[in-house]
């Protein structure tokens, strides 16, 4: 694999109208070379949207984007890109190892490549299978592997942990862990906060089409006081009044009985908690 010294993505100023949807509303983000991104956001943030651009699904409306020092959807952009946006679409009937023979032959990549990816995602046993046979993570672990075919530099996964149940993920984020330590660059999209702080290097955090905020993950994990900007801000109090209490019962769970009136502090909670209204 190249390595390139520039961003591998930068993003400035993009957005994606539908209709009278504004989908994402001025979005600027840099992916660095060999870092894993996670893009993290609420249903509706504008993940996917934001996602499908970078890969040369959809046009932006307006903005700049650069990947791999091209425009999405270039032929030498997209020779070095692997994706996986929404749920792989396999033919269901095949099985796993022939719907990969499929996108090897149509990407024009060696066979021996196919093995390479079965054994990376370890689906190497189950290769000859019916796709319909298969569980939701295998059928996940399948799309990760068509995405790794062209051996890309380049990774962009859309929420690869949507739907699998406890071990699915386990082993998902594992996989996508490694990619990060082969000194792959990998963005996936994720609306949760602690997978996010478990497999990615930076953290771009989306709210209604916009870009709120872009950190190194540790800096996440540093006791930092957090700033929710709301409105209304009486009904705002009173969710995070909800989310302390439902906070320490899980703990209480867990731990027993507290010995003091002080909640215990978990070591990734933010110091202190603070709402105030958004700009105007
Ligand atoms: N093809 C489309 N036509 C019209 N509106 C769309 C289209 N695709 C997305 N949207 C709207 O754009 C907004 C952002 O959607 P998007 O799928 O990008 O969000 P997301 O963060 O990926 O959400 P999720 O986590 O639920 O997948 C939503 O309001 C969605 O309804």
């Amino acid at each position: 694999m190249t390595k390139t010294a520039e961003p591998l993505v930068r993003v400035t100023g993009l957005t994606k109208q539908y209709g009278d949807t504004l989908a994402v509303d001025g979005v600027d983000l840099t992916v660095r070379p060999g870092e894993v991104y996670g893009f993290l956001g609420p249903n509706g943030a504008g993940k996917t949207t934001t996602l499908r651009i970078l890969t040369g699904l959809i046009s932006p409306t307006s903005g700049t984007v650069r990947v791999l020092g091209g425009a999405p959807g270039q032929a030498q952009v997209l020779a070095r890109t692997g994706s996986m946006i929404e749920s792989p679409a396999f033919y269901p009937y095949l099985s796993g190892l022939d719907n990969l023979r499929l996108l090897a032959e149509y990407a024009a990549v060696p066979r021996r490549r196919i093995e390479e990816v079965l054994t990376l995602v370890d689906l190497a046993d189950r290769a000859k299978d019916r796709f319909s046979t298969y569980s939701l993570g295998m059928k996940q672990r399948l799309g990760v592997a068509a995405a790794l075919l062209k051996d890309p530099e380049l990774v962009i996964l859309d929420e690869p942990t949507n739907g699998l149940d406890p071990a699915g993920m386990r082993d998902m984020r594992q996989l996508i862990r490694e990619l990060g330590t082969e000194g792959r660059t990998v963005v996936l999209s994720s609306h949760l906060l602690g997978e996010v702080q478990q497999i990615c290097d930076r953290v771009g955090i989306i709210s209604a089409g916009r870009m709120v905020a872009e950190h190194d993950v540790d800096d996440l994990r540093n006791d930092r006081e957090l700033v929710i900007q709301a409105r209304p801000l009486d009904r705002a109090h009173s969710v995070l009044r909800g989310a302390r209490r439902s906070g320490s019962a899980g703990r209480r769970r867990r731990r027993g009985p507290r010995r003091s009136g002080r909640a215990p502090r978990c070591p990734h909670r933010p110091r202190a908690a603070g709402v105030r209204p958004p700009p105007r």
